[in-house]
């Protein structure tokens, strides 16, 4: 279960008040109107936003006073996932390994997850050189390698055209279902990924938001 009690956090003039609940392995879809927190939801969670009062729950254990290597959870922005100057292949090294030295079996799990997402034959090139459609395949594939019980998604596909909008989102829930993975996905567009969801956040105001079942 990832629980969300009563979490206050502020921002400037605003305050954000979160209260909600989901089995693992759900689809949480959160979504609402422009400005409201859905991505201050995400940086409470991680622990970049620091909370005010409430609790960050994940298998009952309390997170809240957690280091952010500490949360169980892997991330997925719009963009800036990557290190650009680095290359593929390095991108996906340091999803195994903070050093980037990766043992024989590391190396397979790489070549494996380059070749699910198709991205075998961009290996050696700079990261920063890709389409945003192929940066965004080499990010889930690091995901995919990290292998957290939890990704947050912060609108990952937004800036592609809607088919690989799609794509994206199947690889995604290709990943949920093998890594047994609970989501967190911010998007603009619920009725894209209704289907895909399990629940749905949505947020009335900052300090407002209703859970309900998608
Ligand atoms: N560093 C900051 N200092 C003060 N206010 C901020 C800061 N960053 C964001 N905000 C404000 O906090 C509010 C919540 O921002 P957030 O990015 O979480 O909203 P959002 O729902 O994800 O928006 P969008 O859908 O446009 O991405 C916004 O009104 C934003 O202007």
């Amino acid at each position: 279960m990832l629980e969300v009690q009563d979490l206050v956090c502020r921002l400037g003039t605003h305050r954000f008040h979160w209260n909600f609940s989901v089995p693992e392995q759900s689809f949480l879809a959160v979504t609402g109107p422009s400005g409201l927190g859905k991505s201050s939801l995400l940086n409470a969670l991680l622990g970049f936003l620091p909370s005010e009062s409430g609790r960050i729950c994940w298998r009952q254990q309390d997170l809240s006073h957690a280091s952010v290597a500490a949360r169980p959870f892997g991330v997925l922005f719009q963009r800036d996932n990557l290190f650009e100057h680095l290359s593929v292949e390095k991108n996906l090294s340091l999803g195994l390994s903070p050093s980037g030295r990766l043992s024989g079996v590391m190396q397979e799990q790489l070549l494996e997850a380059a070749r699910r997402f198709q991205i075998d034959d961009l290996l050696k090139k700079r990261a920063g050189a890709l389409s945003g459609g192929q940066q965004q395949r080499v990010a889930l594939s690091r995901v995919f390698l990290q292998n957290r019980p939890v990704l947050l998604l912060d609108e990952p596909f937004s800036s592609l055209d809607p088919g690989l909008r799609r794509d994206g989102l199947d690889w995604v829930q290709e990943l949920q279902r093998e890594q047994k993975t609970t989501i967190v996905m911010v998007t603009h567009h619920l009725a894209e990924v209704r289907e895909a969801a399990s629940h749905v956040l949505e947020g009335v105001s900052s300090d407002q938001w209703t859970q309900y079942p998608a």
